[in-house]
């Protein structure tokens, strides 16, 4: 490791998991838990309305920007071929993703659900390398029980502890290909519920523990209280608050976080900063244009996915329906932010850290 390199890693073990976004994130989800597992003592519940009007808020309003914002920092100084490149990659990958959705609608919702959970699991890794740091994740195991967990907790915690809901929208979100396609597979809910109350519980378990044994320590503390607060944060808050609120308030504050920690060791060319500029409102202006063109080109293919799909809005009343699109739409973008932005962009990628 180069000098540069040993330099950031430091830096990062002595002060950067102290931004501000991480504490936030921690007290947003925790004030919610305490909050809701109050109003259920209580015996009172938030109307179905307000949970899904929360939901589009958050997922619409603040977790979409956030999406974008991601990828005009990994594409900043990255060289103009590689960012066409980049672009046609990212088509080809939601067209991929709508053709499946079409053909085998069950799928595609399967798929959509696993887009959410490896964007938990993968992005939420990454922040912890970044700031708090993974020392006691000494093997691939640990690594991949660390993606599982944090990414399990997205869906598979709601499934197990919120059924209904649950099964209400993904038949929704099946709906909009097919009505009632989702219909066959009814009878393996049970099961399927039980399989992943099983599985996650143990993951849970084992990556706290193994955690653990492998050294404990600070970092080991903070992954295993922050495991603890998702899960038990997707268990108690109902599934569309705590799905349109997590992605926000956890996912894109902690990004942020990332962002901040290693954003002072540079990256890519200056050269081909695509905000480089003069003057400073040089630089915002130009900073302005791309986040419209990118709000354009996001639009565009949200148009083009409204088409594409035979019932938009599931058959469904508007708010139920729109719950339903925005996931699919959300999870059909997201799925290259994962696989095009991460998976696939070694030299930097989506999450950087040095
Ligand atoms: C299945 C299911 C849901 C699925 C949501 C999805 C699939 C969200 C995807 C979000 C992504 C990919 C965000 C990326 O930034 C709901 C609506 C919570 C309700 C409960 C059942």
């Amino acid at each position: 490791m180069s000098a540069i390199g040993l330099g950031a890693v430091r830096r990062r073990l002595v002060y950067s998991d102290a931004h501000p976004s991480l504490g936030l994130s921690r007290a947003a989800l925790f004030v919610l838990l305490v909050g809701f597992a109050a109003t259920t003592a209580a015996g009172v519940t938030i109307p179905f309305r307000a949970q899904m009007v929360v939901y589009l808020v958050g997922m619409v309003a603040l977790n979409l920007p956030h999406g974008g914002y991601e990828h005009f920092e990994n594409l900043r100084r990255r060289r103009p071929s590689f960012r066409w490149r980049y672009v046609a990659v990212y088509l080809a990958v939601v067209a991929g993703f709508v053709a499946l959705l079409l053909a085998a609608p069950v799928a595609g919702v399967a798929l959509a659900i696993g887009v959410a959970m490896a964007k938990g699991g993968l992005g939420g890794l990454k922040v912890l390398e970044a700031t708090s740091g993974t020392e006691h994740l000494e093997t691939r195991t640990q690594r991949f029980l660390a993606i599982a967990v944090r990414g399990g907790a997205v869906m598979l915690v709601p499934l197990v502890f919120h059924p209904d809901t649950f099964h209400t929208f993904s038949s929704l979100m099946v709906g909009l290909v097919e009505s009632g396609a989702l219909e066959p597979y009814a009878a393996h809910f049970e099961t399927t519920r039980m399989l992943a109350a099983g599985g996650y519980g143990l993951a849970l378990a084992a990556h706290v523990g193994l955690g653990y044994v492998r050294g404990g320590g600070r970092s080991w503390l903070i992954d295993a209280g922050e495991s603890l607060l998702l899960a038990a944060y997707f268990a108690v808050v109902p599934v569309l608050v705590a799905v349109g609120l997590y992605f926000p308030f956890w996912y894109s504050a902690r990004q942020v976080a990332r962002t901040v920690t290693v954003d002072d060791d540079a990256v890519g060319d200056a050269e081909w900063d695509i905000v480089g500029g003069a003057s400073a409102s040089r630089v915002a202006l130009r900073a302005w244009a791309i986040l419209v063109a990118g709000a354009f080109a996001t639009f565009a293919v949200l148009g083009a996915v409204y088409w594409a799909v035979p019932n938009p809005l599931a058959n469904a009343g508007i708010l139920p329906g729109a719950v339903a699109f925005w996931s699919v739409f959300i999870s059909v973008i997201a799925l290259p932010h994962v696989v095009v932005g991460s998976v696939l962009d070694t030299e930097r990628g989506i999450w950087y850290v040095p």
